[in-house]
């Protein structure tokens, strides 16, 4: 009846008709083989309605894989196989609460949405303010984002609040306050989704029983990423038939930060009793070698349940691990690979954050190659310091605009009032539109009466440098902008986001400006990859695919890169923190779980790759590639001698210095994190958080001599 012939394993469980089924499978079992083929049994050989099965999965486009999946395998052989199920727990819980507010004519309002006027950032942000008297960070905002996620998905009780790990000031305040104002004005965000409709259910015993009865059979892919409310969800909806049949595998949770809860598949058994619980444990996707490499990773966590991992597949090509100076040399190299492979071979570039994608995306854009960027947030493009820099860029050509100028006045080092802005505007409407149009706001601004003499010589300045630099023309435009203009300045004083985003975010607008010639030249350019991107996401054409490794979870290559493999970024700083600090590898144990969800995408061939430089600043290899070098028997070049003049003692390897220029940061594990001042012939000055100010000897570009 099947194209696959499925294994023993795999039948037994895809047989399963009646009653509560867990399956515990490794990476590249057939899970969601597995599922679409037991769907397919119950509709062909048991006569089910289609439309009386309903499968759960944890996102959107899994779900959208999904049924994409289950059409290609039984499209000729069900009718009305359209009539199948996908979704995912949340849509499925939106639509109880829709139905509900509905049939009580109550007011529904999504505060979900940045772009409205009423939405839960700017409801948290007024909150934090008030109780803290202060403004919050980005960071600030994200965690506190993430403890409401936690704790709406853990259930957790007021006392379990308290006692919630964070470094919010008064957050328990602030967590009161918000339910309060949603409360009050039928507001309801992400996670309420869940949280309400759980409510709606338990009190709505007729509602509950008409979905009861809508559905027979409910099967839950990826069910390592359940939370506990939508466990609780599942519980109630299943009832009194218990027709519920999951799939998971702990190794591959990815989510317990915001209350996944991998423990839930020992629990299955213990909660509905009588399940059968069923084992996948052949890998039918990747070849030996990468199968034994990803066990042999995995294997490193101590939080797992063992399993025995294997494949009948050849031994395939080695695993590569490819060490490049920068991601520049890293781009090429993929690219000029990519071009010589088999156009039909599907290839994924594997990433653990976004910041990975761009200069990607850029030189496809340059060379006009199409590919496929799978849920690409596009955070980069709204981000405030690329904000900044086209503002900056257009006032340069626009100086008459107060619109521009109020953008970035403030950034500018000339502590300019709201006042003197506001003397500025009173001006300008008092002008008839030629004359405006003519104007330039810093002679405006150098008529203004209460003007202290440092703010009239800074507006001076101000009016030289974006003259000279208007009439210069040139691509030097973010040289202009963080020195000149001492934006870098006032970036490093700001409280806003953290050091790691700002760099991030400059070195990918130093990447993207590399080509071009002017400033204009530059907004043009950040808009048409906006655009390219963005329809790169609606590609059909999949063979290339640029992913991070979230999204990647669920899908399956021939050949995968794995890139910027390097320590802060994959494991992520978070988890090195944690685990200096709090000896808590529970952080750590996760990236390991994402490193290998990225290893065992591959089919046949597997690179990972690293760089010593990314965006000009130094970087480490990821400690998963000093494991990974382990298990190939690959060993390392040896590191450099220490100088004889070095004083101090430290690890040579973090002698490994080589960005020296005046206004950068000096990340360095010795001292801590610098920023440097002053770089006079070979000498930098630089400004340790925790050391003080220091001088260093870095004439010899790659050492350095601390001289202080
Ligand atoms: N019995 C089988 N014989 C041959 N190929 C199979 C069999 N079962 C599954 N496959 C193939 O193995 C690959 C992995 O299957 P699938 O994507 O369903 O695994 P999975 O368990 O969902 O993986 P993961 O959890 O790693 O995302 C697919 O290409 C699928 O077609």
């Amino acid at each position: 009846m099947f194209e696959i012939q499925l294994n023993e394993q795999q039948k037994n469980a895809s047989l399963h008709k009646d009653g509560p089924a867990i399956v515990l499978a490794v990476a590249g079992a057939g899970k969601t083989t597995t599922l679409c083929t037991r769907i397919a049994n119950l509709i062909i050989n048991y006569n089910v309605n289609p439309k009386k099965i309903k499968t759960m999965t944890f996102s959107r486009a899994a779900a959208r894989d999904m049924k994409e999946r289950f059409i290609k395998l039984f499209g000729g052989q069900i009718p009305n196989i359209h009539d199948v199920e996908f979704s995912t727990i949340h849509s499925f819980a939106y639509s109880v609460i829709r139905y509900y507010y509905r049939q009580k004519d109550l007011p529904l309002i999504i505060i979900e949405d940045e772009k409205e006027e009423t939405n839960k950032y700017r409801i948290l942000k007024d909150i934090f303010k008030e109780t803290n008297k202060e403004y919050i960070t980005e960071e600030q905002l994200e965690e506190l984002l993430a403890n409401i996620t936690y704790i709406k998905n853990m259930m957790l009780k007021p006392k379990e609040i308290e006692e919630l790990k964070n470094s919010i000031k008064n957050f328990s305040l602030i967590f009161e306050a918000y339910e309060k104002i949603k409360r009050e004005n039928h507001y309801i965000d992400y996670d309420d989704m869940l949280t309400v409709a759980y409510h709606i259910l338990l009190k709505e015993p007729q509602l509950l029983r008409g979905l009861q009865n809508k559905y027979d059979y409910w099967q839950v892919d990826e069910f390592q990423d359940t939370s506990r409310i939508q466990y609780e969800i599942l519980k109630l909806l299943v009832k009194p038939n218990n027709n519920l049949f999951c799939v998971g595998d702990d190794d591959q949770t990815l989510y317990s930060w915001r209350g996944s809860y991998p423990k839930i598949l020992l629990e299955f058994p213990k909660e509905f009793r009588g399940a059968q619980v069923y084992f996948m444990e052949e890998n039918f996707r990747s070849t030996q070698d990468i199968i034994n490499l990803s066990n042999r990773v995995i294997s490193l966590n101590k939080q797992r349940y063992k399993k025995n991992i294997f494949t009948k597949k050849d031994k395939g090509l080695p695993v590569f691990i490819e060490e490049f100076n920068n991601e520049k040399t890293q781009i090429e190299t993929i690219i000029q690979e990519i071009k010589a492979k088999s156009p039909s071979n599907e290839v994924a570039i594997l990433f653990r954050n976004n910041f990975s994608a761009l200069p990607f995306i850029d030189s496809f854009h340059e060379m006009n190659i199409p590919f496929y960027v799978r849920e690409h947030k596009m955070s980069f493009f709204k981000h405030w310091i690329v904000k900044d820099i086209i503002a900056f860029i257009k006032f340069t050509y626009r100086p008459c605009s107060l619109e521009l100028f109020n953008n970035i006045y403030y950034k500018l080092n000339a502590y300019l009032s709201k006042q003197s802005i506001g003397y500025v505007a009173q001006q300008l409407k008092e002008m008839d539109a030629k004359e405006r149009e003519n104007i330039n706001i810093f002679d405006l601004l150098l008529t203004y009466p209460a003007l202290k003499e440092y703010q009239k010589n800074r507006i001076i300045r101000l009016k030289y440098e974006f003259d000279v630099f208007k009439k210069e023309n040139t691509s030097n435009f973010m040289e202009f902008i963080r020195r000149r203009l001492s934006y870098d300045e006032y970036l490093k004083n700001q409280d806003l986001t953290s050091e790691e985003v700002v760099n991030n975010t400059m070195g990918v607008l130093e990447h993207l400006a590399r080509n071009v010639t002017t400033g204009l030249q530059f907004i043009d350019k950040v808009e048409a990859l906006r655009l390219f991107t963005e329809k790169a996401s609606h590609n059909k054409i999949k063979t290339i695919v640029l992913s991070t490794i979230h999204a990647a979870k669920g899908l399956e290559f021939d050949d995968v890169y794995i890139i910027d493999v390097i320590e802060d970024v994959l494991p992520s700083a978070s988890s090195l923190n944690l685990l200096q600090k709090n000896q808590d590898v529970s952080e750590l144990e996760e990236e390991r779980r994402i490193f290998y969800v990225a290893l065992t995408r591959a089919r046949s061939q597997l690179k990972i790759c690293t760089v010593k430089k990314r965006f000009n600043n130094s970087v480490e290899e990821s400690m998963f590639i000093k494991e990974v070098k382990k298990f190939l028997n690959i060993t390392s070049p040896k590191t450099r001698p220490i100088p004889k003049s070095q004083k101090h003692k430290v690890n040579p390897r973090e002698l490994d210095i080589s960005i020296y220029k005046k206004g950068t940061y000096l990340t360095h594990k010795f001292f801590g994190k610098g920023y440097i001042s002053m770089v006079n012939q070979g000498i930098a000055t630089v400004d340790f958080k925790s050391f003080g100010v220091k001088k260093i000897d870095i004439k010899t570009c790659m050492e350095y001599k601390l001289l202080s």
